[in-house]
């Protein structure tokens, strides 16, 4: 997907969009902080506001342009939406919504095929439900396959995620992502979630007062905020239960075992661990109250802020830690040092 924008639009006095940006590729982030203009961004892609000047480009398509009095109407710009309300049809069943969306592709255009994407959703056991016996993960995975079935050009995701939560997040991601690389449909996926942005795309626009801050990808843009954010930088690491052991719960990480309090019985989870919560020595530690201790070498250090992030390899994996500038001088931090990462059981969060 080649996706063009110069375009500018305002609302009164107390907003202007000004852009003038490319976004390629088939799994493309917008991310920025509520007011940006994420959402008025989505719907002059989508034809559902008209910008005061400029040009949107989909593919080598003119899909709007002021000067060529180009502007396409929103049913023929081959654009799927998904809100983060589902936004289905309240009268009519699971597979009645979804054939909606098959109705809208015209026969020429259809590469999705019905059955297989109720496959790939995993819808079988729903299709015949009112919608309104929906769990809200489900409600976004049919939502997820009306948009598909309609064989957009581009999906557009409009914070798909914000209503559900954690554990429900983590696997709509799973099927946002599954689907579509199996039916070849690029996303625009709009967040304000760093961490929903990073687990969704390859390469993202972050935006900020209706501007274009920055394109990078998603990993970069987490490293370069995490010194301001106040979170840290999320590691996000899937681990397999190993045992339980006086009253914390052991998992496999790669060559390590960590131990983890906010564990459960399930073979396979997903914890985040904030970079603010591991703890760096140069040497070993002796009698720490702390239950993990893992030797690590330095990989990289990077300015973040007033922070400095460490980039650690531990066996085959990586964890990024961060201390203020004077600790990382003090312990002269540096690429191919082995180091020390200190870390409290409690310190892990359940993702799913
Ligand atoms: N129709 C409108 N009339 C007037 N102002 C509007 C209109 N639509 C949006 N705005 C203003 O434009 C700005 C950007 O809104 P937008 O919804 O695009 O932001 P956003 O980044 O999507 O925020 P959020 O994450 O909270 O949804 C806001 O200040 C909003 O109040």
């Amino acid at each position: 997907m080649e996706l063009t924008l110069k375009v500018r639009k305002s609302f009164a006095e107390s907003f202007n969009l000004d852009l003038d940006c490319t976004a390629s590729g088939s799994q493309v982030g917008i991310f920025g902080a509520s007011g940006s203009g994420k959402s008025t961004l989505v719907k002059l892609i989508a034809g559902l506001e008209r910008p005061e000047e400029g040009e949107i480009w989909l593919d080598g398509e003119c899909l709007f342009s002021s000067k060529r009095g180009i502007n396409v109407a929103p049913q023929r710009r081959c654009i799927s939406l998904v809100f983060q309300d589902a936004c289905l049809f309240p009268h009519l069943s699971v597979e009645a919504n979804l054939r909606y969306g098959y109705k809208r592709s015209g026969v020429g255009r259809r590469s999705v095929d019905f059955a297989t994407l109720v496959s790939v959703l995993q819808l079988g056991e729903l299709l015949g439900r009112g919608v309104n016996r929906l769990s809200g993960g489900e409600r976004q995975r049919v939502a997820l396959g009306r948009a598909i079935l309609a064989n957009p050009h581009l999906l557009l995701m409009d914070e798909p995620l914000s209503a559900l939560d954690d554990g429900l997040k983590l696997q709509i991601i799973h099927y946002l992502k599954r689907a579509g690389e199996r039916f070849g449909i690029p996303y625009l996926f709009i967040s304000h979630s760093l961490l929903e942005i990073r687990l969704m795309t390859d390469r993202v626009i972050s935006m900020a007062g209706g501007r274009v801050l920055a394109q990078t990808t998603p990993e970069e843009l987490a490293r370069e905020r995490m010194g301001g954010s106040q979170v840290g930088y999320i590691n996000v690491l899937q681990l397999e239960k190993l045992r339980k052991m006086g009253g914390l719960y052991v998992y496999r990480w790669g060559l390590e075992e960590l131990f983890i309090s906010a564990g459960d019985e399930e073979p396979m989870a997903v914890f985040e661990l904030s970079s603010r919560d591991i703890i760096l020595f140069t040497r070993h530690p002796e009698a720490i109250s702390a239950r993990n201790l893992l030797k690590c070498t330095v990989v990289d250090t990077f300015p973040s802020g007033n922070k400095v992030g460490v980039e650690l390899r531990c066996g085959h994996e990586t964890l990024i830690a961060e201390v203020v500038v004077q600790a990382a001088d003090d312990l002269a931090i540096q690429a191919r040092n082995e180091i020390y990462a200190v870390i409290k059981a409690a310190s892990f969060r359940r993702l799913s």
